[in-house]
C-alpha cells in the first residue's frame, strides 16, 4: 500500500491474481487503471477484493470438496505447479481419447482446448495407455489416493516423499509424476468410506456383468471427464469389471443372477471404467478370430464380439421360445466341449431347425431307390438317376391263387417290366395282364428275395389246430387217436392193419364183412374202458407221397412199419419225415418179428439214425415189435397207440357241427358221389347241408365201416356219406353250415374260385403254348427243343437250367416243361410223350414202370451224372434240329494245257494235278489268282471216250457248255457241294 493508495500489482499479489484479472476485474468495475502499476484507492481495493472474493483463483489445489474444476482455470501458469498441470494432463488425456471408446459414449465430454498441458515427458506417458483400446488401464499400479490439500504459497518445498506418501496431507505437495495422479479428484476421502456395492449390473451389453472393485476407481477418475470429476455431489463411480457371461448359465444372465458371476474372475481384471461398458475384447478366453476385412483390428473385433453378444441373445431367446431346450444344448455341447466358449461358437452357428422340419427332411418313405442285383447296368442307371418315393419291399408274400403279372408286381413292389423281364430270361414270354401260377409267382418272387407262401401250405400246417375253435373249449371232449399206417412197400401196412381190424372188429361183426371205406375204427379194451382207435387205411404206394402227407395232416399218432428183415428202407425214411413236419408222433411196429431173419435190434438201430431212439434204449420212441401174420403183439401196439393218445391229450366238442377232412372220394355209378369223412370236430348228422371242398351236399345217408347206416358221426369217425353234389377231392375239408342257403351260397363261391384258379392255370399253361407259337414259329424259323428235367436235388436243377440259358437259342429254342428234383415217373413219361419231349435226368433214377412206358412210347430219356456231358447232349440236339447247310468239298486241280476249238465253242486239254476230276462236278475257272468262270462241268472225255472221272496224273479234256474262252495255264479247281450238319457253335459264330 502506498499512502491510502493500493497498486494493482500488489493486489493482485494479494489475491493472488494475475495482473490482469485485476485489471479487468477494474474494467468491470470501472475503476481507471492503466496497468500493474497504476495506484487506486483503498475503496476501490475494497470493491476489487469483494469482486475477486467471487472469481477463481490460478490455483485448482483446494482442499476437496471443493475441487476446481474449470479449465480456464486450471491453466497451467507455472512449471512449478505440477499438480495443476497433471490435473490438465489428466482431463485432456481422458478427453482425446478415440471416439470409439467407452468413456466418450458414456459421457462425451467437450474437451477443453486450454486445458493442453505444455508438453512434457510426463504428460506424454500418461496420455497414451487410455488412448489404446482394449489395452489395461494399469489400475494396479496406482494405490489408492487420498485427497491431497491444494498446495498454498510456495509449492517449492514439496517433496517427492509427501507425494508417494498416501497419508493425507493439509501441506501443499509438491508432487512428482507418479503423483500426478490426483487422487483427490478420484477418491474423496467422504466416498472412499461409501459401501461399494457387490452387485453386478447389466451394462448396455446384456451378457456383460459388472462387479465392482475397488482398485478400480483410481481407474474411474482417471478416465472421467473433468467436468463430471468436479461434480461436488457425484456420487463415487464405481469401477465396473466386465466379465463375460457364462454361457452355460443363459438364464441367470437372463434373470440378473449375481451371485455367481462376481465370482468368476476368469475372465481377467477390470479393463473399462464406467457404465455403460463393453466386454473386453482382449480377455483370454476368447477365441482368436482374424478381423474383419475393411476394419481396423480393434474396431472389427469390438464389432464383432458385439454382433456374437447380439446373435447368442437371440439364440437364448430362441431357445426359450423352444420347447426343446435339450436341443439347443445338446446342440452347443456338441460345436464346443468348452462351455465357455459356447456362447460364441453358438452365435456364430445356424440356429438349430425345429424338430418338425428336422422330421421333414428325410422322411422314411422318400429314399434313393437301390436297384437289386438282378437286371442290367442301364436299368440300374437309370434307377440311379432317379429318387422315388417308394414303399418298403415286404420279405414275404402270401398267394392263395395265380395272379397276374401286374399283381405280382404290386405285392413284390417291382415295376412290371422287371417281372416281365426276369421271366422273359427264364424263357416265358409275357404281357403285365397274363396270369402266372403259383410256382412261377413263387420262382419270380424269389428271385427278388422274397419269400411266398401258400395259402395252401398255410393251411396244412394250421389243420389240424384250426379244428377247434375258441367257443368249443367249454365243451371239450375227449376224442378217439386217428391213426395213420405208413411204411416202406411191403413191410406189412396192409396186413397189420387187416389183422387188427380182423382181431377186432370181424370178431364182434356178423361175417365179419367190412367196407373199404379208407378208414376203420377198432374196440380197444384199455384200462376196463371201451376205447377205440381210428386207423386210416393209406392207399397203395404209388399214391404214397401226396395220401400220405395227407393222412399225417389229419393224423394224430403215425405207426411206423418196419420190416424186422428188412430194416429202415427210403420210404420208412419219408414217413418219418412225413410225420416230423406235421409234429405227429410216431409209434413204431417193427413188423415180421416172427421170421426167422428178423432182427428188431439192427431195425432200432437204423432207426436211431433217424432220430428215433427206443424207449428201452432211453430214448422217448415207441417200438412194439409185432407180426401181423401170428397177431403177436397187436393188443400191446393198440395199448401203446391208447398212451400215446392220452399224452396227446385229444379233445373235440361233440356239440357243434361238424368239420374235418375228406378222406377218399369217388363217383359210384349206383349211388352217385361218395366220399368218406373223417369227422375232427362236432358232429356229422343226416341232413346236414354241408360244403366240401366247393361242393354242396346234404347228407343223405351215413355208412361206417362195417356196412352199419349211422345218424350221426362223433369226432374221430370216418363215415362214407351219400348226397355229394360233385366228388370232392382227397384232402379237401368239409363243414356244416347252419341253412342250406348258406352252404350253397359258399359252395358256389368256392366253385367260382376254383373255377377261375382253373382258368389260370389253363392260361398259365397256353401261356406256355403261345410262347411256342410265336411269329417265328409260325414261320418255320423258330425250332423248339422240348425238354423235361428232373435232377436230385433242387441245387442242380437251377444249375443245369442256368447253364441251358447260356446256350444261343436264336433258331432254337430249348422249352423245359418241367424241372424238378425227383426220380423220373411214368407220369413224367406220359408228359413227355405227349409234348415231344426229351426227359433229361440227372443224378436220378427211374420210377418203377417210367422204363417201360418210355419204351412203349418212345420217349427218349437221357440219363447223366456230369453236366457238361449233359449240355453236350442238348447242344447235340439242338444242333440235329437246324437246317443243314451246302459246303463245297474240294475234289482236285486241274491245269488247262491246250485249247481245242470245237464247234460250239471250246474244249479244254487238261491235266490233272492233284485230287480228280468226276463228270458234272463244279468247277472253278481260275486265271492269274481271279475266278473267271464257276459253273457244272459238263462233258469229261479221256482220249475220245466219255468218262465218270479222270484221276490224278492222267490227261482228260473237259468241255462246259456256258464257257469255251478257255485259256492255257487256267486251273480248274474240282469240287462237289455236300450238306453238312450245322452246329451251335458254328453258327453262332
Ligand atoms: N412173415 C410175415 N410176413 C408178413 C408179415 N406182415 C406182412 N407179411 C407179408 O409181407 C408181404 C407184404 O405185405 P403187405 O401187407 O402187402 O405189405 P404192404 O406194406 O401193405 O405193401 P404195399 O401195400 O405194397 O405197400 C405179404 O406177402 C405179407 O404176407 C408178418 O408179420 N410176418
Amino acid at each position: 500500500m502506498n499512502n491510502g493508495k493500493v497498486r494493482i500489482y500488489e493486489l493482485s499479489r494479494e489475491l493472488d491474481l494475475d495482473n490482469k484479472d485485476i485489471l479487468a476485474i477494474c474494467e468491470r468495475l470501472s475503476i481507471a487503471v492503466k496497468s500493474h502499476s497504476s495506484t487506486i484507492t483503498e475503496s476501490d481495493a475494497e470493491r476489487i477484493r469483494a469482486a475477486a472474493s467471487g472469481a477463481p483463483k490460478r490455483s485448482l489445489q483446494k482442499p476437496p470438496p471443493k475441487p476446481k474444476q474449470k479449465p480456464n482455470l486450471t491453466k497451467p501458469k507455472a512449471p512449478n505447479r505440477p499438480v495443476r498441470k497433471q490435473q490438465i494432463l489428466e482431463v485432456r488425456r481422458h478427453q482425446s481419447s478415440e471416439p470409439n471408446s467407452p468413456e466418450k459414449k458414456v459421457s462425451p465430454p467437450q474437451a477443453p482446448k486450454d486445458a493442453s498441458p505444455a508438453k512434457s515427458p510426463s504428460s506424454d506417458d500418461l496420455r497414451q495407455p487410455p488412448n489404446r483400446p482394449g489395452r489395461p488401464n494399469k489400475p494396479s499400479v496406482r494405490p489408492p489416493q487420498k485427497p491431497v490439500p491444494r498446495p498454498t504459497g510456495n509449492t517449492n518445498g514439496a517433496s517427492s516423499s509427501g507425494a508417494t506418501s498416501s497419508e493425507p496431507s493439509d501441506q501443499a505437495v509438491p508432487v512428482s509424476k507418479p503423483q500426478i495422479v490426483q487422487p483427490k479428484l478420484v477418491s474423496p476421502p467422504s466416498r472412499t468410506q461409501a459401501p461399494r456395492p457387490k452387485v453386478a449390473r447389466r451394462s448396455d451389453d446384456p451378457d456383460a456383468k459388472i462387479p465392482v472393485t475397488e482398485v478400480g476407481r483410481s481407474v474411474e477418475a482417471q478416465d472421467k471427464p473433468a467436468a463430471l470429476k468436479a461434480k461436488p455431489s457425484l456420487k463415487p463411480k464405481p469401477v465396473i469389471e466386465v466379465r463375460r457371461p457364462k454361457p452355460s448359465s443363459p438364464t441367470a444372465d437372463e434373470t440378473g443372477a449375481t451371485d455367481t458371476d462376481t465370482d468368476d474372475t476368469s475372465s481377467g481384471g477390470p479393463v473399462l471404467v464406467g457404465a455403460p461398458r463393453r466386454p473386453d475384447v482382449r480377455r483370454p478366453s476368447a477365441p482368436a478370430r482374424p478381423p474383419k476385412r475393411g476394419k481396423p483390428r480393434g474396431e472389427s473385433e469390438e464389432e464383432e464380439m458385439r454382433q456374437r453378444a447380439s446373435k447368442n441373445a437371440t439364440k437364448k431367446r430362441r431357445a426359450q421360445r423352444l420347447d426343446d431346450d435339450d436341443d439347443i444344448e445338446e446342440l452347443e455341447a456338441g460345436l464346443s466341449g468348452d462351455s465357455s466358449a459356447t456362447p460364441i461358437s453358438i452365435s456364430l452357428m445356424r440356429p438349430p431347425k425345429p424338430k418338425s422340419h428336422q422330421s421333414q427332411a428325410k422322411p422314411a418313405a422318400v429314399k434313393s431307390r437301390s436297384m437289386p442285383t438282378r437286371g442290367g447296368s442301364s436299368r440300374n442307371n437309370r434307377r440311379d438317376r432317379k429318387v422315388e418315393v417308394v414303399e418298403d419291399k415286404p420279405e414275404l408274400i402270401i398267394l392263395t391263387n395265380g395272379l397276374t403279372v401286374h399283381e405280382l408286381a404290386q405285392e413284390i413292389k417291382e415295376p412290371e417290366t422287371e417281372v416281365i423281364k426276369f421271366l422273359f430270361f427264364k424263357g416265358i414270354a409275357t404281357n403285365i395282364n397274363q396270369t402266372l401260377d403259383i410256382p412261377t409267382a413263387r420262382m419270380v418272387a424269389e428271385a427278388f428275395d422274397i419269400q411266398v407262401e401258400t395259402a395252401e401250405a398255410e393251411s396244412e400246417a394250421k389243420k389240424t389246430t384250426e379244428m377247434i375253435d375258441e367257443g368249443d373249449l367249454e365243451n371239450l371232449k375227449q376224442r378217439p387217436p386217428v391213426v395213420t399206417i405208413m411204411g416202406h412197400v411191403d413191410h406189412g401196412k396192409t396186413s397189420l392193419l387187416d389183422a387188427i381190424r380182423e382181431a377186432k372188429v370181424a370178431s364182434g361183426e356178423a361175417g365179419g364183412i367190412t367196407q373199404h371205406i379208407g378208414a376203420y375204427h377198432v374196440d380197444v379194451e384199455h384200462e376196463g374202458d371201451n376205447r377205440q382207435v381210428v386207423f386210416l387205411d393209406t392207399p397203395g404206394h404209388e399214391a404214397f407221397t401226396a395220401m400220405r402227407a395227407r393222412g399225417t395232416r389229419v393224423t394224430d399218432i403215425a405207426v411206423l412199419v418196419v420190416a424186422a428183415d428188412d430194416g429202415v428202407r427210403p420210404q420208412t425214411i419219408e414217413a418219418i419225415s412225413h410225420a416230423k413236419a406235421a409234429q405227429v408222433p410216431i409209434v413204431t411196429a417193427i413188423n415180421k418179428v416172427d421170421k426167422e431173419t428178423a432182427n428188431p435190434d439192427r431195425v432200432k438201430q437204423e432207426l436211431m439214425e433217424q432220430g428215433l431212439v427206443p424207449e428201452e434204449w432211453g430214448g422217448d420212441s415207441i417200438m412194439v415189435p409185432v407180426s401181423a401174420i401170428t397177431g403177436e403183439n397187436l393188443d400191446l401196439l393198440l395199448e401203446m397207440l391208447l398212451l400215446q393218445a392220452e399224452v396227446e391229450d385229444l379233445h373235440a366238442n361233440p356239440d357243434r357241427l361238424a368239420k374235418g377232412t375228406v378222406i377218399e372220394a369217388n363217383l359210384d355209378k349206383a349211388r352217385g358221389p361218395v366220399a368218406t369223412l373223417l369227422v375232427q370236430n362236432g358232429t356229422l348228422k343226416i341232413g346236414d347241408s354241408m360244403v366240401v371242398g366247393s361242393v354242396f351236399g346234404k347228407v343223405r345217408a351215413m355208412l361206417d365201416d362195417r356196412l352199419n347206416r349211422v345218424e350221426a358221426a362223433s369226432p374221430s369217425f370216418a363215415v362214407e356219406v351219400l348226397g355229394l353234389n360233385d366228388v370232392p377231392q382227397a384232402g379237401d375239408e368239409f363243414e356244416v353250415f347252419k341253412s342250406e342257403k348258406e352252404a350253397r351260397a359258399i359252395a358256389d363261391s368256392r366253385a367260382i374260385d376254383q373255377r377261375q384258379s382253373r382258368l389260370q392255370q389253363a392260361m398259365a399253361s397256353r401261356r406256355v403254348t403261345l410262347n411256342t407259337l410265336s411269329a417265328q414259329a409260325q414261320e418255320g424259323e423258330l425250332k423248339e427243343l422240348n425238354i423235361l428235367l428232373k435232377a436230385d436235388v433242387q441245387g442242380s436243377v437251377e444249375a443245369i437250367l442256368a447253364s441251358l440259358q447260356q446256350l444261343p437259342q436264336d433258331e432254337v429254342q430249348i422249352r423245359v416243361l418241367m424241372a424238378a428234383p425227383g426220380e423220373i415217373s411214368e407220369t413224367d413219361v406220359d408228359l413227355a410223350a405227349a409234348s415231344g419231349a426229351v426227359i433229361i435226368g440227372f443224378n436220378t433214377t427211374l420210377a418203377p414202370g417210367a422204363q417201360q412206358a418210355s419204351d412203349r412210347l418212345g420217349v427218349d430219356i437221357r440219363d447223366y451224372d456230369i453236366i457238361y456231358k449233359l449240355l453236350e447232349d442238348i447242344e447235340g440236339a439242338m444242333e440235329g434240329l437246324l437246317e443243314p447247310e451246302l459246303v463245297a468239298e474240294d475234289l482236285g486241280e486241274v491245269e488247262v494245257r491246250a485249247v481245242f476249238p470245237v464247234r460250239k465253242g471250246a474244249v479244254a486239254g487238261c491235266y490233272v494235278l492233284s485230287g480228280k476230276v468226276t463228270r458234272n462236278c463244279k468247277i472253278r475257272v481260275m486265271r492269274n489268282g481271279t475266278q473267271v468262270y464257276e459253273g457244272n462241268l459238263d462233258s469229261l472225255k479221256r482220249m475220245r471216250d466219255d468218262v465218270k472221272e479222270v484221276a490224278s496224273g492222267f490227261e482228260c479234256g473237259i468241255g462246259v457248255d456256258k464257257f469255251s474262252n478257255w485259256q492255257e495255264g487256267d486251273r480248274i479247281e474240282a469240287f462237289k457241294m455236300v450238306t453238312k450238319r450245322r452246329t451251335l457253335a458254328g453258327r453262332s459264330q
